[in-house]
């Protein structure tokens, strides 16, 4: 499932982002990626370790955890903290996939269920630098306004196109999910929208309450802790 989530940080707090993030230490992108990823990576990275991105990183992950919409379509169980990526100058990101268990920082590991880019400047800022999914049914092209977040399945081949004009800037993560399956989790998400439609017109009717159970059985029945 790919979704598009808006509005996830106000404009006020994107521009706060990009002022802090426009004076920092920017490295080779290729640190923090594999071998057959450092032969098609082409970006910038603020190193992980560094306070700004662990600031922000906690930032994003806070508000987050608390957003109905990414955790009815993520389930997370674990988030590992965000990076943040920069591309100019023809910067790109070929096709690959991303890896599958990660290593947290805190001696923990994650498997990679849900991969996130969450933009944070506007797609006039800059020419080219479509992140672009494959699935089933071809390559869709993103590029979302500054506060935006989309989230698609990290089993998706992807790229992020040359930018040719300005600048691109994004914060990127993984979430290990309660759900592996993403034809599981899209169906836990669709019903839980579905569900949180009926309530708003309904109330808390009792085909909303046993609607509410089934809910809650097949996630206890798919869940793993
Ligand atoms: O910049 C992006 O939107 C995605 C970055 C990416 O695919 C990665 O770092 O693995
Ligand atoms: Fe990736």
């Amino acid at each position: 499932m790919l979704l598009h989530i808006p509005g996830v940080l106000s404009a006020e707090e994107v521009a706060r982002f990009r002022q802090a993030l426009a004076e920092a230490p920017w490295a080779d992108g290729r640190a923090t990626v594999g071998p057959q990823g450092a032969l098609v990576k082409h970006n910038e990275q603020l190193p992980a370790d560094h306070p700004l991105a662990r600031e922000l990183g906690q930032r994003i992950v806070q508000r987050l955890s608390s957003h109905p919409q990414f955790v009815s379509a993520a389930l997370p169980h674990r988030i590992l903290p965000p990076l943040f990526n920069r591309y100019q100058g023809g910067g790109n990101y070929g096709l690959h996939v991303d890896g599958s268990v990660m290593a947290m920082g805190d001696g923990q590991r994650l498997r990679s269920d849900v991969s996130t880019t969450l933009f944070l400047c506007d797609p006039e800022d800059y020419e080219g630098g479509e992140l672009v999914v494959m699935d089933t049914y071809g390559a869709h092209e993103v590029k979302l306004p500054a506060g935006d977040l989309i989230l698609y399945p990290s089993t998706s081949l992807h790229k992020v196109e040359p930018v040719t004009r300005g600048a691109r800037t994004c914060a990127f993560f993984w979430t290990q999910s309660l759900v592996r399956d993403d034809g599981q989790r899209a169906a836990l998400y669709e019903l839980d929208q579905t569900i949180q439609r009926l309530r708003a017109r309904l109330g808390d009717s009792d085909e909303v309450l046993q609607l509410t159970g089934h809910y809650h059985n097949l996630l206890r029945r798919w869940a793993e802790l």
